[in-house]
């Protein structure tokens, strides 16, 4: 069997008084989208952030293809091939969408200094096209981000997660904000760069998401979270008829 991509043994996180996070454990294999799910409060940010190295858990170890990065800050994780989205909007208003992409992936290549000496875009811009096609947006790819649409401004901030070639790319609520109708193409493209990734290289996802349609149908396995502590961890099948799951969350 092969390693698990990112694997997340009894993680704890508190806030004075609030266990925000009381000791979970899951992996995540190589290509699978597992999705983090659970109501308001029930301690998923927290965990999400102690993946990408925002915060230090109080307990607990993060190893990622098998090396332990539990201490390792966001730009350190980015170089070790974690790839992210935030639930709010990270894109450049002022530059072209193109650009966008460019700049994401020289974020994640080195130094102001070593960018200063690279070549214009160093390669960056026909990796660029490439995701700006299999995004759909090639009739944006020159226009300033800020002049876009909310969610074709959303399609740009997951394309740039994905400029870096990840191995493991954590979408904190990717159809937050998002016109339904956008919500199921973002579906299929997620399903797509998981399947056919436009590198020639599979990623895994970690998706937090309150639209349970989306997660019901993007995700190989979902993970549910209520007050800091993981109630199941299933396919959507099993999910759904979990009885517990629906007591403490489905069915409320
Ligand atoms: N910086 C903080 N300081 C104090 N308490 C916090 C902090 N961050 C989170 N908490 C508390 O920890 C608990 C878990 O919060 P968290 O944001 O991780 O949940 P969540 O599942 O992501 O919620 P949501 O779905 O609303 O985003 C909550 O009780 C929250 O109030």
């Amino acid at each position: 069997m092969s390693q698990p991509v990112l694997k997340v043994s009894n993680i704890k996180k508190a806030y004075g008084a609030i266990q925000a996070v009381g000791g979970v454990s899951f992996e995540v294999m190589p290509g699978e989208i597992f999705g983090v799910i659970g109501p308001n409060g029930s301690g998923k940010t927290t965990l999400f952030n102690s993946m990408l190295g925002q915060i230090t858990p109080d307990e607990g170890k993060i190893e990622l293809n098998g090396q332990d990065v539990t201490h390792a800050g966001p730009l350190e994780l980015s170089r070790r091939g974690v790839g992210r989205t935030f639930q709010t909007l990270q894109v450049f208003g002022k530059m072209s969408v193109r650009d966008n992409l460019i700049v994401a992936a020289q974020e994640h290549q080195g130094s102001m200094l070593s960018r200063m000496f690279a070549p214009s875009d160093s390669g960056l811009g026909a990796k660029a096209d490439a995701l700006i096609d299999q995004f759909r947006i090639r009739h944006v790819a020159d226009k300033k981000a800020g002049e876009l649409s909310y969610g074709q401004q959303k399609l740009v901030d997951i394309a740039m997660a994905f400029m870096s070639e990840p191995d493991l790319v954590l979408l904190d609520e990717p159809c937050a904000g998002v016109n339904p109708s956008l919500v199921g193409g973002i579906s299929t493209l997620l399903k797509e760069l998981n399947q056919n990734p436009k590198f020639g290289k599979k990623s895994s996802f970690v998706v937090i998401e309150h639209n349970m349609d989306f997660v019901m149908d993007l995700c190989h396995r979902i993970m549910v979270m209520v007050e800091g502590q993981v109630l199941a961890i299933g396919t959507p099948e099993e999910i759904r008829n979990n009885k517990q799951v629906l007591d403490a969350y489905l069915g409320s």
